[in-house]
């Protein structure tokens, strides 16, 4: 099966969601922040929200994979469930008596169950007999022995199809890094990605999806602030030149906050020569330019202005600026409920949250059709639309 990406905007065939699930009602007040929520949602309004979101691309034609089948379906393979068992229980925290007896609960559990245990986690409560032991005695009863991933709703940041080579990240946030076990173990294991070759790996510095833009072929846009360290994107760049899948890179130096906590937040690809934008970092924002030298080797130039240097890689003669909202209070409104975080399923054709009524306005006004979408309690986790999608086939965009 072709899986292949070289563009952010050409015709999308296949994407991975993940369908929101019993992680999400493990969410309290108690831990969402380092969850990494900025509310509690409302479950059963998440899953409506997100049906309406995968009915959306379906109706234009995308096949929508989900997160939860494929990993149900890479649990049927024994090595698969091995890898992920052992994963789920190596974190030193368990201590010996513990990790005995989660692992042969895990063990006992069809592929179902153990998926949903591997994404929702197991609470103190839900381990029973008592395995006994200090470890399990001494647990805050509001505890998790495997914490829950609720953050797998953004399938964008644990891993990215760079035309037919898969990598998949090394997240920075201790809530999400065992989010790449499961996705290393789906490409690994699952059938359709039979013959796959990853080119990034979670032992890697930290990269995060989010961060990493397509900007045309051969083109790669890395943002580098909250999530994704130089040392990632200069690792991604090396391995990207060795495998000719790009011959540029720029490195987008971006505010360490969690606003912009990656590229994003404040930058998508509406159209092969345009982006929504956040006006407050337009101008500022700057980018080394990294290219394939002799062996290539990564050669860095810059820093230099963003838009110039991407139009310049591109081969175009100007990157389009459509703007967040209309003045910089909506702007940073919309910014922060995900205005600018769209995903492209054509040239000019996006999918956004409905909320930001101004900046879809403005996009619609550029000559951008805009599918929106309901998003009250999907927000929550802050992420929009490219967040919440991992694309594995578009159209090719050519060269
Ligand atoms: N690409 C993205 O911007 N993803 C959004 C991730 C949100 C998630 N709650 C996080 O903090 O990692």
């Amino acid at each position: 099966m072709a899986h292949y990406v070289d563009s952010e905007v050409s015709r999308l065939t296949t994407v991975m969601l993940h369908r929101p699930g019993p992680e999400l009602a493990r969410l309290t007040p108690r831990n969402n922040d380092s969850l990494l929520f900025d509310g509690i949602p409302w479950v059963g309004r998440a899953q409506e929200e997100h049906d309406g979101f995968a009915a959306a691309l379906r109706e234009r034609g995308v096949e929508v994979l989900y997160l939860g089948d494929l990993l149900t379906e890479t649990l049927a393979v024994a090595s698969a469930r091995a890898d992920l068992i052992d994963d789920a229980v190596n974190s030193p925290r368990l201590g010996d008596a513990l990790r005995t007896s989660v692992r042969s609960y895990l063990e006992d559990q069809d592929p179902q169950h153990l998926a949903t245990v591997l994404m929702a986690g197991l609470a103190h409560e839900e381990v029973k007999p008592d395995p006994g032991g200090l470890v399990y005695r001494m647990m805050d009863t509001h505890d998790f022995v495997i914490d829950p991933l609720p953050n797998l709703l953004f399938t964008r940041d644990s891993s990215v199809w760079i035309r037919d080579r898969v990598a998949v990240t090394s997240l920075a946030m201790p809530a999400r890094s065992r989010e790449t076990a499961l996705t290393r173990a789906i490409y690994r294991h699952h059938p359709r990605f039979a013959g796959t070759e990853l080119i990034y790996s979670p032992a890697l510095e930290n990269v995060e999806g989010g961060d990493v833009l397509l900007l045309a072929p051969g083109v790669l846009a890395i943002g580098v602030g909250e999530r994704t360290t130089p040392a990632g994107a200069e690792r991604l760049a090396r391995r990207v030149f060795a495998d000719d899948l790009a011959h540029t890179v720029l490195a987008v130096p971006i505010a360490q906050e969690r606003a912009t906590m990656h590229l994003d937040t404040v930058c998508t690809m509406v159209d092969v020569d345009a982006v929504v934008m956040y006006p407050n970092v337009a101008d500022s924002l700057q980018a080394f330019t990294v290219t394939a030298g002799p062996d290539r080797r990564p050669q860095v130039a810059g820093p230099t202005p963003f838009l110039a240097a991407a139009a310049d890689a591109m081969g175009i003669e100007r990157l389009r600026i459509i703007d967040t909202g209309l003045d910089p209070v909506t702007a940073e409104r919309e910014q922060w409920d995900d205005g600018n975080n769209t995903l492209a399923l054509a040239p000019r054709l996006c999918v956004a949250y409905e909320r930001n009524v101004e900046t879809n306005a403005q996009l619609e006004r550029a000559g951008i059709e805009v599918i929106a979408i309901g998003g009250s309690e999907l927000g929550s986790g802050r992420g929009g639309p490219r967040c919440m999608s991992c694309p594995i086939e578009r159209v090719s965009a050519g060269a």
